[in-house]
């Protein structure tokens, strides 16, 4: 708590907390089945923020008990050459979750290769199948940042029902699954984006705003209502002070500002970004479980 009350949520804590959880699940899972729950992270190309995120995705899964393939292909890979890795973790029992790294390189074809996954082996949530289940409110693999925020304001806040969300930003990887997130929680949803007229007084209405546009410090403090919940999502570094290698990290909201305002907000770093981690192993422990026809772990 700040001196106004305002609380910021430690989504780091909460994903070691499910990290935990997770390590204990998986014992389980290898006691009833005789093998161990495996994630493929495929990365191509050099770009050094995906190597850093792929590292700790490596870590974490193999933290949690579980087994960690990576597959690091050259930049020049061949789009056939990838699909033809994908239908090879696909095909491989030992794999339940296959992730590739976002960002592709400009040649490939990101959309093709996300559809080439197993959808259920799709532990990111992005094939159509899994973004057509969540629609129609079955059991979906669904994609880790919105599920983790989601986590987050129902820790933060229990039943969101009725409850005015809005979602600033409507991509295919968080803006749109955690606005059907939302719905399913019974929120009123809006979602405002680059075309949305008068978005302050759009964001003004809002119990609890998701920010999603990766436009550092876009939303002002004076957009937010007096105890609205914050979600933010956005992970932008600032250009570097003189002298300094790297800028700070910031997110989608001016956070300084909106704690005048808040009842709560995730902080960046510290937020959001540890739980699409944590999201991302408990996803690869479901689909091992459904794939396995047990039953799904609880309290994950
Ligand atoms: N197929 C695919 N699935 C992804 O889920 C995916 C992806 N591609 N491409 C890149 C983005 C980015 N991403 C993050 C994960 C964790 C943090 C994270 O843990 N951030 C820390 C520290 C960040 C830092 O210091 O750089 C934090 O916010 O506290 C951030 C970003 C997953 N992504």
């Amino acid at each position: 708590m700040t001196k106004n009350g305002a609380a910021i949520i430690d989504g780091k804590a909460y994903a070691a907390g499910l990290r935990e959880r997770i390590k204990a699940e998986v014992p389980k899972f290898q006691e009833e089945t005789g093998r161990t729950p495996g994630l493929a992270v495929v990365l191509v190309g050099d770009d050094p923020a995906s190597q850093v995120y792929v590292a700790s995705k490596h870590k974490a899964t193999i933290a949690a008990g579980m087994e960690s393939f990576e597959h690091r292909l050259p930049a020049d890979t061949k789009q056939e050459d990838l699909i033809a890795l994908v239908e090879k973790l696909n095909a491989d029992e030992t794999v339940d979750g296959i992730l590739v790294q976002l960002p592709l390189p400009d040649h490939l074809d990101e959309k093709a290769v996300v559809m080439a996954i197993d959808p259920d082996k799709d532990v990111d949530g992005l094939h159509v199948i899994n973004a057509g289940r969540l629609a129609n409110g079955e059991e979906a693999l669904t994609p880790c940042t919105p599920l983790g925020s989601l986590m987050l304001l129902k820790d933060q806040l229990g039943d969101l029902s009725g409850l005015n969300a809005v979602v600033v930003g409507r991509s295919i990887l968080v803006g749109k699954p955690m606005a059907q997130l939302l719905l399913a929680e019974n929120c009123t949803v809006t979602m405002a984006h680059s075309r949305t007229r008068d978005l302050p007084d759009v964001v003004r209405r809002a119990d609890i705003v998701v920010a999603a546009v990766g436009r550092a410090e876009m939303v002002k403090g004076d957009w937010l209502k007096d105890g609205a919940v914050v979600i933010d999502v956005g992970i932008n570094r600032l250009a570097p002070d003189p002298g300094k290698e790297k800028g700070r990290l910031v997110g989608d909201v001016a956070t300084a500002e909106a704690m005048d305002h808040v009842r709560a907000i995730t902080p960046v770093p510290g937020g959001v970004g540890p739980m699409t981690i944590a999201v991302l192993l408990r996803n690869t422990l479901v689909a091992a479980s459904m794939r396995a026809g047990l039953d799904k772990p609880k309290g994950l």
